[in-house]
């Protein structure tokens, strides 16, 4: 029988008598995986051979299962150091023995938590026991280590594994094997002699033009053969999420704000009662622009009311900073350190004109900050800006829209916390966990704005508001540790592909 050449190198690599690995039968039939795996389907398509399928896992050292091979486990260390102590004979001070071990940072607490859990000793209100009968020398999680390492899986301990993959030592990732054999018929017709065919795998204009198209035999397609794997571009898990976070508050009756990246200190500080010397104002570190160094239009009867609530406060009894303010500060231009600059905008009247009670706004947009970059902080991120213009409103309306806010997202754990913002009176932080390490992550600063805000602008009635971030959010529902995970050039490209946007 004729048969195209990757089909023929297949089949006469294939064996009636035991199954053969696609991958070993691809190598000796000199053909790619994929070229060998779409022939075998054919051939069992034409009775020639079985495919079958197993799944198969294997098992692999993370970086960090890899160096405590090289040295040991930080619990073992301990144990050491406990030992050289006199932990063995009693409670020797923790500190000491902390410090004897060489242990720092994360180790520590690697160190402990597993010290505990093996029995290796009792740690107790600061001091520290080492069980003379403990054996860290015949730890099995250490032997499984280096059994994976040594590629010796077959050894290791199944509990062991379990708990190493548990501490992030060991990945364990599952593959298909694909395996043929050489049917009674497929053994018939190799005995009787397989010819290759000449098949053409794509219609070329050569072909059509000379006629020979007639003549020549095509290559079937199988649309269930192994292809490479596509990976199209993909809308950013950030940008999906800020989506969902713009529809999710849509849905809560808001309507979005928009304005300049680069404003007026006017808009962004002065506005919001930010003392013009106040040390919280450079603390702000906002980047600031050289050119244009100030705004053109700044409405100069909001200046004066806004100048005077920072020298002499508001009402009867205000009390202003009574220090000195000056215009030209406020005309300069930074880039916004928050997106609540677009909140006095619209509050002002002067965005949208002037605003009825009730009245609800929000914008999830680019905030700047001279920050110093670390795994939570970055120089820019997208602040979830929001306010709620009414009258008599409270905390337990702030509250509340965040519970129903953040329930959308699955985080059912928020925390609050009292908090000082110079123009939020109360003012309170919010909190969630972070679902992989359980810590207590910041996640967005609120209150309720104060009368030396509210009356230059010309508002009577109570505003709330607040300024969540995106990417904290984010953190709390994908489970990253790192901001640098998802933004810039030490992008996590598989949490990027692979994470779903869920709605
Ligand atoms: N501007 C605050 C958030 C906030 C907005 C409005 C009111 C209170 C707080 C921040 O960036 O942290």
């Amino acid at each position: 029988m004729k048969l195209p050449q990757a089909q023929a190198a297949v089949l006469r690599a294939a064996d009636a008598d035991e199954d053969r690995r696609i991958d070993e039968v691809a190598a000796e039939a000199d053909l790619k995986p994929e070229t060998a795996t779409r022939a075998a389907f054919e051939l069992e398509d034409q009775g020639l051979l079985t495919v079958s399928e197993e799944t198969v896992e294997s098992v692999e050292l993370t970086e960090e299962g890899d160096r405590y091979v090289d040295e040991s486990l930080p619990e073992q260390d301990l144990y050491t150091a406990a030992v050289d102590a006199g932990a063995d004979e009693g409670p020797v001070s923790m500190g000491e023995a902390i410090g004897a071990s060489g242990l720092e940072g994360a180790a520590v607490d690697i160190a402990l938590s597993n010290y505990a859990r093996k029995g290796y000793g009792q740690i107790d209100s600061g001091e520290i026991t080492a069980d003379p009968e403990a054996a860290p020398g015949e730890d099995s999680e250490m032997f499984t280590l280096e059994a994976v390492a040594d590629g010796r899986p077959d050894d290791a301990d199944a509990d062991a594994l379990d708990q190493l993959e548990r501490r992030g030592l060991v990945e364990r990732t599952e593959t298909t094997v694909r395996s043929v054999r050489l049917t009674d018929e497929g053994v018939t017709e190799l005995m009787a002699g397989v010819e290759v065919a000449e098949t053409v795998g794509e219609v070329t204009p050569e072909l059509l033009t000379s006629g020979e198209w007639e003549g020549v035999e095509f290559a079937e397609y199988n649309v269930e053969a192994d292809a490479g794997e596509v990976r199209g571009g993909k809308e950013h898990i950030l940008r999906q999420t800020a989506n969902r976070v713009k529809d999710v508050l849509v849905g809560m009756g808001f309507q979005e704000m928009e304005g300049p990246h680069a404003d007026a200190q006017f808009w962004i500080n002065d506005c919001l009662f930010m003392p013009q010397d106040h040390p919280a104002r450079t603390h702000w570190d906002q980047f600031a622009l050289s050119n244009p160094e100030e705004i053109d239009h700044l409405p100069e009867d909001l200046v004066e009311r806004v100048k005077s609530a920072h020298l002499e406060g508001v009402g009867p009894d205000g009390e202003g900073y009574h220090s000195p303010w000056d215009e030209d500060v406020a005309r300069g231009i930074d880039l916004r350190g928050h997106t609540t600059s677009l909140s006095m905008r619209y509050l002002s009247g002067h965005q949208t004109g002037e605003l009825e009670p009730p009245q609800r706004f929000f914008s999830v947009e680019k905030v700047y900050r001279n920050d110093t970059l670390d795994p939570t902080h970055l120089l820019e991120f997208f602040q979830i800006e929001g306010w709620v213009l009414a009258e008599d409103l409270s905390v337990r309306d702030l509250m509340g829209t965040f519970t129903e806010f953040y329930e959308q997202f699955g985080i059912t754990d928020l925390e609050f916390k009292p908090h000082y913002n110079p123009y939020t009176e109360p003012s309170f932080e919010l909190f969630g966990t972070h679902p992989e390490t359980d810590e207590i992550v910041e996640v967005g600063n609120s209150g309720i704005f104060r009368p030396e805000v509210l009356e230059p602008l010309g508002v009577d009635a109570d505003v709330m508001a607040w300024g969540l971030s995106l990417e904290r959010l984010l953190m709390l529902m994908y489970g990253f540790e790192d901001i640098r995970d998802v933004h810039g050039t030490l992008a996590d490209l598989e949490l990027l592909r692979e994470t779903e946007v869920v709605y």
